[in-house]
């Protein structure tokens, strides 16, 4: 599919307002008595990576898998470059990767067989395949594995031949189902440069994510789940400055004090957390002198977004 062909859907009919290019508005899905997703509003305009972050059970997955439509929502709406899904998912399904959260790579298959099997799939031009798998090959730096089997390639080939696998037909938006999920440090770094790569490309990706670093580092936005919704979101930035200000300050405290210590903080009115046996308290900049003097000699760090996830969540972080 060349790209002039993907740009039509909205670029013609809604030259200045763009429809997102990925939107979810009151989505809702059930498994029986458990609402997953309950009265989701999300829209993803089309050029950056959107990170998903939640714990666990949040409903991140859920949603992913009703934006490919492997799930159907009970109710609300949802479109993808503004075909609505699931009555046009494989119009959808032809603009949009998808890289799943399990590995389904076919192990009799040699790593550049694997990328051309979708470029059938995916309905690529006979003209454009092989050119199409070459350069996935090079996104993901396998070039010089092409000829393996995927049986014989590590954790890290195998996650960055999925990402490839997801990305052969170049697609305009991408969906990263817990990209890094299980990884070794140096891998999980690898995948970062690959998924920066996209958003340098144009390509939109929402990304779902229960590493706080991963959504930092990569994503333009953050949208916080919890509980089937979206609970914030904005820029790493804004959502740091604003739930959990400048400067965060820990203090070792012994067990038997933190809940006394909690109180008084609050009382305050300024949020805490616990790691371990340590007291952190958000917003420390803002501190009176007559706190600081009865909390004791503390030690000052900068405010990062895992602050703010245990801050709105309530989660430990893992
Ligand atoms: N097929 C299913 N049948 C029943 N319950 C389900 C099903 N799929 C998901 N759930 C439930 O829906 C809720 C949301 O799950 P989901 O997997 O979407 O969360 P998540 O944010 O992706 O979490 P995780 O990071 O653990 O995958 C959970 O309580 C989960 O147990």
């Amino acid at each position: 599919m060349t790209s002039s062909r993907l740009r039509q859907p909205f670029s013609e009919e809604h030259a200045d307002t763009p429809p997102a290019a990925i939107s979810l508005r009151r989505v809702v899905k059930r498994f029986g008595t458990l609402t997953a997703v309950d009265g989701l509003d999300l829209d993803v305009p089309e050029g950056i990576v959107l990170g998903l972050l939640g714990p666990n059970g949040a409903g991140k997955s859920t949603t992913m898998r009703m934006l490919t439509a492997q799930s159907r929502a009970d109710s609300g709406h949802i479109s993808i470059l503004g075909h609505p899904i699931p009555q046009e998912s494989k119009w959808a399904r032809s603009l949009m990767g998808v890289v799943p959260q399990h590995d389904n790579l076919d192990e009799e298959l040699t790593v550049e067989e694997n990328l051309r099997v979708f470029t059938h799939l995916y309905r690529v031009p006979r003209r454009e395949r092989a050119q199409c798998v070459e350069q996935a090959l090079g996104l993901a730096h396998l070039k010089d594995r092409k000829d393996s089997f995927t049986g014989k390639l590590s954790g890290g080939m195998r996650r960055r031949l999925l990402i490839a696998r997801g990305l052969v037909h170049r697609p305009r938006v991408v969906l990263l189902d817990e990209p890094t999920v299980g990884l070794d440090p140096q891998v999980r770094q690898e995948l970062w440069g690959l998924i920066s790569g996209l958003r340098d490309d144009g390509v939109t990706v929402l990304m779902s994510t229960h590493y706080i670093e991963e959504a930092e580092r990569l994503s333009d936005e953050v949208a916080l789940m919890a509980k089937g919704r979206v609970i914030n979101r904005g820029t790493p930035a804004e959502l740091i400055t604003e739930f959990a200000g400048k400067l965060v300050e820990e203090y070792a405290v012994s067990l038997d004090k933190i809940a006394s210590l909690e109180d008084m903080v609050h009382a305050a009115g300024f949020s805490t957390r616990r790691t371990g046996s340590a007291l952190s308290v958000l917003r420390a900049e803002d501190l009176p002198d007559s706190l600081r003097d009865r909390l004791g000699a503390g030690t000052r760090r900068v405010s990062n977004l895992e602050d703010v996830f245990v801050a709105l969540t309530g989660e430990r972080v893992e």
